[in-house]
């Protein structure tokens, strides 16, 4: 599920790109597909404005490739050719597992020299081909008559980089490269019409562009702590809604406490175990209003609906036991260290929400009187002992 959240674009490319590469679909050539250029310098402007350094370096990376196949015709040829794919596919695999930084920085600059000196690499391999006749013609033979060329040997280690590092943490740049990587293999062979190239090239612009415009978009609408959707969203999400909705507002019972008692470290692991719980369970669009509290939005006003899911989120977050592995890692050698390994390292804590529910209508017009509705029902659950779900008087 996660892969398709992430990779759904991707893979909708990628698709579309097999389909015409394999002349299932009748897809002409436009002279546009020239445009893959221009593409990759808005990608790359896009990328470094928003310091998006993994985006900006595979964008540098296929545009350097693409105006080099104009500038030095010897990297059309054959097995020159598709290593040079293969050498930009592996870079791109490797950016990937850095994390995003300022792509003008020190670090930038040694990963571009880098992928200059496999370019010089390039030119001495076919300068001098009978020194590498360990390498040329580029293929090692196998057992069973099975010939895997140097290139397809670069490819393969790239994308098995890109697939362990979608596997481990899925998300939409991991995918997009991987895509990318794989458009690049699909054109390796020169002997394809130019077109090809032109096509995978600007595919793969496209989407590069479409990932730092979803970044930036995921770091002003999700809160960075939880991974749900932040306050900015929700008050955008207000504006969608139609006259018929319910506002709940959780509230983590305690929670000063527990900050005091274990550290606000572990009070970030409950805040995150909390708002995955919520996500998951609270039955409808959760958000982080702030601090200790979230919101959860229902489209409609079936409120026997919206308590059922309410109650059992509540009892989901109840029935957690959280591992205190902060605790356990704090190595700190003072007073205040060790009293919470003490209290805390190895052991397990639960802990509880109270929960407030109101809905549209009557007095309750628009989304800020709801939402006050819904604290005064927060405000009863907390004055009537806390870990229970109240609504509206
Ligand atoms: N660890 C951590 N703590 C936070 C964060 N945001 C707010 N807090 C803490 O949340 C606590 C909120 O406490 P209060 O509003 O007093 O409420 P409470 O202790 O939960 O008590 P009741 O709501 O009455 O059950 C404060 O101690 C804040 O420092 C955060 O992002 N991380």
């Amino acid at each position: 599920m996660q892969w398709l959240r992430h990779g759904w674009l991707p893979l909708l490319l990628l698709t579309a790109f097999v389909l015409q590469r394999y002349a299932w679909l009748d897809f002409p050539f436009p002279a546009p597909v020239k445009l893959s250029p221009v593409l990759l310098g808005v990608a790359l402007a896009l990328a470094v404005f928003f310091k998006s350094s993994r985006l900006a370096y595979a964008a540098t990376l296929i545009l350097a490739f693409y105006l080099a196949l104009d500038a030095v015709p010897w990297l059309r040829q054959e097995s020159l050719f598709s290593l040079g794919l293969a050498l930009v596919s592996l870079n791109i695999a490797l950016v990937a597992y850095t994390s995003d930084r300022n792509p003008l920085s020190g670090f930038g600059l040694l990963l571009l020299f880098a992928a200059l000196g496999q370019g010089v690499g390039l030119y001495l391999l076919q300068s001098w081909p009978n020194s590498f006749s360990w390498l040329m013609p580029l293929t090692l033979p196998y057992g069973g008559g099975i010939q895997f060329d140097l290139a397809a040997q670069v490819f393969v280690c790239a994308i098995l980089l890109l697939l362990v590092k979608v596997s481990v943490k899925p998300e939409a740049t991991g995918f997009g490269l991987l895509a990318c990587t794989l458009l690049l293999y699909l054109v390796r062979d020169p002997a394809l019409p130019p077109g090809q190239f032109h096509l995978a090239a600007s595919i793969s612009s496209l989407l590069l562009t479409f990932l730092v415009l979803h970044s930036a978009y995921e770091l002003a609408f999700r809160d960075e702590l939880t991974g749900i959707p932040s306050r900015r969203a929700y008050n955008r999400y207000l504006l969608t809604l139609g006259r018929h909705y319910m506002i709940a507002v959780i509230d983590i019972d305690h929670f000063k406490k527990l900050n005091d008692r274990h550290g606000h470290r572990v009070g970030d692991q409950v805040l995150r175990m909390v708002a995955g719980k919520i996500a998951r369970y609270g039955g409808g669009r959760a958000f982080r209003y702030g601090g200790e509290e979230f919101v959860v939005v229902f489209r409609g006003r079936d409120r026997e609906k919206a308590l059922n899911a309410l109650e059992r989120m509540r009892e989901k977050i109840a029935g957690y036991p959280l591992k205190l592995r902060s605790a356990m890692r704090d190595t700190a050698d003072n007073a205040k260290a060790r009293r919470r390994r003490g209290q805390g390292g190895g052991r397990a804590i639960k802990t509880t929400v109270s929960v407030g529910l109101a809905g549209s209508g009557g007095n309750h017009r628009l989304p800020e009187a709801v939402l006050e509705a819904a604290d005064r029902a927060l405000y009863r659950a907390k004055r009537g002992g806390r870990n229970r779900v109240c609504t509206q008087a």
